[in-house]
């Protein structure tokens, strides 16, 4: 039988400068660009029903090849009809191939050139990923779009290790784009790598185009280099990857990042800062960020930010939130993350409509200046 859904594509419909504003067409629905893509790490984004993510406007979630693996099992979430269906997340699903995450928090792990090998940090089992492993745990979660297989070169790197794990995440890549089930409407990503090195992103660029994927994300980025390192990598990546795929951001970042970003031509983003900061009592305003934990919230009747449409802005007071986090209740962070994630979603929503309208530039200075102003 044969897939009814659409052919993955991506359309641009306006540019401004380098910035592009677009949309995504998968077999699970449309996203349009930029877009910013909440993580969902485990099957859930933390203490969000999936309703009220896609309340918040967000088209597309992350999930966790790693954690999936280790728990429930990338069969058993099979045998239960998919990732989507599990989680009841209607539309879209990146996924990332594992290998970030196992040498970010697993214990006890080998690499050679095969893969990964480690134990989990939930249990101590032990596992092992390869590209192969990789894109049949991707197949079975269901995602729409796969990452292939990388490793993240760690900062700081000098330059031979970072060739040389640069190629080996090339290897890598290659035998991803092997093993991936291809079907109407789904994507597989390459992972451009290369450390602060412009040859080297040169070199990878190229080589991704040489075994050619449906999407290229720039990884090895926001691992603790400084912000002007990444802006300059930036500036010499984006230019090389193909105008007509999207282009793919990973871990990043902070509204201010992904403002610079968009402008030098970056059309996807994730980042865990607005779930996880909902969860630490820290909200992003447009006036810059709050921590509600602050006594000067005690008896502040006013919401949050005025400007914002979301439950938490509508219908409770600073004062409320700031009792919430102070005697640990768990609408605290449920009402904060809402909160951040819907903020995410209108930094990303006005980006599109300057870049469609030929006014980002000014737009992104007025955003800007705005956080810059210090919140009352
Ligand atoms: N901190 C940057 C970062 C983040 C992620 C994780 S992005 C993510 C997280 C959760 C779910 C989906 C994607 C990365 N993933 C891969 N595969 N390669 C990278 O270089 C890399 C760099
Ligand atoms: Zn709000």
């Amino acid at each position: 039988m044969t897939d009814t859904a659409p052919a993955f594509r991506f359309a641009l419909s306006a540019t401004d400068g380098a910035a592009r504003r677009g949309r995504l067409e998968t077999a699970h629905g449309p996203v349009d660009t930029p877009a910013f893509m909440p993580v969902g790490t485990a099957g859930t984004v933390k203490a969000m029903r999936p309703e009220d993510v896609a309340e918040t406007g967000a088209q597309i979630v992350l999930g966790n090849t790693y954690h999936l693996m280790l728990r429930p099992g990338a069969e058993r979430i099979a045998r239960l009809g998919g990732l989507r269906r599990f989680m009841h997340w209607s539309g879209p699903i990146l996924t990332d191939s594992g290998g970030f995450q196992v040498m970010s928090l697993a214990q006890l792990r080998t690499l050679d050139e095969d893969g990964v090998t480690f134990q989990s940090h939930i249990d101590g089992s032990r596992h092992h990923l390869s590209p192969e492993r990789s894109m049949e745990i991707q197949h079975l979660l269901g995602s729409t779009i796969t990452m292939a297989f990388d490793e993240c070169t760690p900062y700081p790197a000098d330059h031979a290790t970072a060739a040389a794990s640069m190629r080996l995440s090339m290897r890598w890549a290659a035998r991803s784009r092997a093993a991936f089930v291809d079907r109407p409407g789904y994507a597989l990503f390459g992972i451009v790598q290369g450390g602060v090195y412009d040859d080297l992103r040169r070199e990878s660029a190229a080589a991704l185009q040489a075994v050619g994927f449906d999407g290229y994300a720039i990884g090895g980025l926001a691992v603790g280099e400084p912000h002007d390192e990444m802006l300059r990598v930036l500036d010499g990546v984006t230019p090389l990857l193909p105008a007509d795929r999207p282009r793919y951001l990973m871990g990043v970042g902070r509204p201010q990042d992904i403002i610079a970003a968009v402008l030098r031509g970056v059309d996807l983003f994730d980042c865990v800062m607005p779930t996880r900061s909902g969860r630490t009592a820290q909200a992003f305003t447009r006036r810059g960020t709050v921590n509600l934990r602050n006594a000067r919230h005690a008896e502040d009747p006013h919401p949050l930010d005025e400007s914002c449409g979301c439950p938490c802005c509508r219908d409770y007071s600073r004062a409320y939130l700031h009792h919430l986090v102070r005697a640990g209740e768990m609408l605290g962070p449920m009402l904060l993350t809402w909160h951040n994630l819907q903020h995410y979603q209108d930094l990303m929503a006005g980006l599109r409509a300057a870049i469609a309208e030929g006014r980002v530039q000014d737009h992104a200075a007025a955003v800007l200046a705005g956080m810059a102003g210090g919140d009352i």
